[in-house]
């Protein structure tokens, strides 16, 4: 009996994702809530003939949406228009994000909770922050999706290997890169930061596509804002990639897979069993960091530092950037929530 919230569920990104998870088997309960009317969606859903029940709850019915659940997704939030950054999502996402956490906390204190809303990099600090300030915070259950890093990243590795030599992509299966290659940092521009676990693959890009590769994955997110034009961003690819992280999580709680996965998440260092040692590696002040996570349980028990032993002079230069940024990204959540505590 798994019970899955999605809280913006009639949005771009809620409504795919919602269609993903009305699909997977492990699944009995799925609670669609929005602001905006969701009833019509979850109807919709409710048509499917897989065995989990599908149910809208409205606004003043978030208690119902959240009681009892297992895993809690937020994709609620303003999504970016061209000229925008993440960042200037901040002022209006920190408010909704804190709010629905902290009915999370209240409602469904047990639940893993899976950030979608941008800006990831300080949305995470504010729920965790937002948990802890309610006594409810759990270590290991506050994850920042970044997974659509990873997705890309795999998708634009293999077109670029075919652009180097159109022999090189033969055979490769972009859905199955992940033992090739990572994504580690954040979950904006130069705080994402592709990591090459086989180096085969980073001398066949040759020095020029490589520079090319990394800052089509850090600003891939760019692209779809732009040919969205106003509209929006990313939705579809990241109801798949949204879907694949949970995905894992639930083969993690229903114990079909244990321990060991390669999917990154961005988690608070302190709440997992080697977060010291990540932080002694990258900075004492980091709080926070995307790593490929371990999890059990479906909640992140520690995070895999080794990766961190192998960085070529190019990564480590990717990484100090990344952290330097990250820095002041998390400092900005934190503040949003301990300063707002203070007045
Ligand atoms: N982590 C990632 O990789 C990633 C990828 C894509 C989008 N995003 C982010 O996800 C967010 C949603 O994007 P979208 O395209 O779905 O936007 P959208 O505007 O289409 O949908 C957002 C939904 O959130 C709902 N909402 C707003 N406030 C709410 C509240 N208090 N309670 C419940 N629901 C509320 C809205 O009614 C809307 O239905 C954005 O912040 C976007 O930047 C993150
Ligand atoms: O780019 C955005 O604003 C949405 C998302 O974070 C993405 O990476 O596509």
């Amino acid at each position: 009996m798994v019970k899955v919230t999605i809280l913006g569920a009639s949005g771009g990104v809620g409504q795919p994702l919602s269609l993903l998870l009305k699909l997977n088997k492990h699944i009995t309960e799925l609670a669609l809530y929005d602001i905006k009317p969701v009833e019509g969606i979850s109807k919709d859903l409710s048509h499917i003939n897989t065995n989990s029940e599908c149910t809208g709850f409205k606004d003043s019915e978030i208690g119902e949406a959240l009681h009892g659940s297992d895993i809690v997704l937020i994709p609620a939030g303003v999504p970016r228009r061209p000229g925008m950054s993440r960042d200037d999502l901040f002022k209006i996402n920190a408010k909704i994000v804190k709010s629905l956490v902290g009915a999370t906390g209240k409602f469904a204190p047990d639940a893993r909770i899976l950030i979608i809303s941008n800006p990831v990099n300080s949305m995470v600090p504010i729920a965790v922050e937002t948990l802890k300030m309610m006594g409810k915070f759990q270590a290991g259950k506050v994850m920042g999706v970044t997974m659509l890093d990873l997705v890309r990243a795999e998708t634009f590795l293999v077109d670029f290997l075919g652009l180097q030599d159109s022999s090189k992509k033969k055979g490769l299966d972009k859905g199955a890169m992940d033992k090739n290659i990572t994504v580690i940092g954040g979950h904006s521009g130069n705080t994402i930061v592709p990591l090459f676990l086989n180096r085969e693959f980073s001398d066949a890009l040759g020095s020029q596509h490589y520079g090319e590769f990394i800052h089509r994955v850090q600003f891939g997110g760019d692209e779809i804002v732009k040919a969205k034009n106003g509209e929006g961003s990313a939705t579809l690819s990241m109801a798949l990639a949204g879907y694949k992280f949970t995905e894992e999580i639930l083969k993690s709680i229903v114990h079909e897979k244990s321990q060991v996965a390669t999917i990154p998440a961005f988690v608070y260092l302190p709440g997992v069993l080697n977060g010291k040692k990540v932080q002694d590696k990258l900075g004492k002040d980091l709080e926070y960091f995307a790593l490929p996570v371990n999890l059990t349980n479906g909640c992140v028990t520690s995070v895999d530092d080794k990766i961190l032993d192998h960085l070529s002079s190019k990564e480590t230069q990717l990484v100090k950037v990344a952290v330097s940024e990250l820095i002041v990204n998390i400092e900005k959540g934190k503040k949003f929530v301990l300063g707002a505590a203070k007045l």
